[in-house]
């Protein structure tokens, strides 16, 4: 049986003065399933993810999140909705400590706020100890060596650990569908197999969480994803298995160019 849609777009533009990053863009992203989106640098990759998150609003187009409308819904409110992300660069607490990370991950899901912290510590103080706990056990699921480095300083992580601890802090808000943005970034070969041994683990024990992930490392795109979508100048130039994508003329030549794609 097929898996329903959870998350979509429809006829997605996006347009900044003159320059049209996003022009009519279709896609549907299934329960349980691993969406990879690639695209030659400035294809629109990011933008669809700031669309989807909310930090751009399309000029034209929408979104949905279970059928529900996500256009115009403010990004804090669509992570309570049950979209998280990861950005391309680190946007980790350096300062705090790994597992303090992940429990600011949390926010979306707890309600207690300063007047709690002042007037009512106990209940304050029993909603961190519930958040600690799931914290830790998120550490776990995403890589036990994380867990076991939990009250170091993030800055003080290795890259490959890093992105690990933004994916964990991605989970904290319980999401239904998680964006990676180039999580292999800055990671040799074998940092970048450790992460998808790690992808593909917590997705085996969360069947129903459904990813999109920006990646340019091809070893990762052939994979991972069980379906791949091609942007190219905003458009979206073909979507299906990686292994029928690649072969595609258009999309060698967004690649290669249009010369080196006749000659390949
Ligand atoms: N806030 C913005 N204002 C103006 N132009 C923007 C803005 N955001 C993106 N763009 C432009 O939209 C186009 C698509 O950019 P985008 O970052 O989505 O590409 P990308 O596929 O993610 O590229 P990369 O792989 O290099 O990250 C680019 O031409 C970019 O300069």
């Amino acid at each position: 049986m097929v898996a329903p849609v959870i998350l979509s777009g429809r006829s997605l533009t996006m347009r900044f003065g003159g320059l049209v990053a996003m022009a009519e863009v279709d896609f549907d992203l299934r329960r349980g399933e691993i969406l990879g989106i690639i695209g030659p640098n400035g294809a629109g990759k990011s933008t669809l993810l700031n669309i989807i998150t909310g930090l751009y609003v399309p000029s034209s187009g929408e979104v949905r999140l279970e059928g529900e409308r996500l256009n115009g819904v403010p990004p804090h409110r669509i992570v309570g909705r049950g979209i998280a992300r990861t950005f391309q660069s680190s946007r980790l607490f350096s300062d705090l400590s790994v597992i303090d990370n992940v429990v600011i991950g949390r926010h979306s899901k707890t309600r207690s706020g300063v007047i709690d912290a002042i007037f009512r510590r106990s209940r304050a103080d029993r909603e961190m100890a519930a958040s600690v706990s799931i914290a830790e056990e998120l550490l776990k699921a995403v890589s036990r060596d994380l867990f076991e480095q939990r009250h170091r300083l993030a800055g003080e992580l290795p890259q490959a650990d890093r992105r690990r601890l933004e994916i964990a802090r991605a989970l904290a808000s319980e999401p239904k569908v998680l964006l990676l943005d180039e999580p292999s970034s800055g990671m040799d070969d074998a940092d970048t197999d450790a992460l998808m041994d790690d992808i593909r683990a917590l997705c085996a024990a969360r069947p129903d969480l459904s990813l999109m992930i920006i990646e340019h490392d091809m070893r990762l795109v052939a994979a991972l994803p069980h379906r791949v979508m091609v942007l190219d100048y905003g458009q979206k130039l073909a979507d299906g298995p990686f292994e029928e994508v690649r072969l595609i003329p258009r999309v060698q030549e967004a690649y290669l160019g249009r010369k080196a794609a006749q000659n390949a």
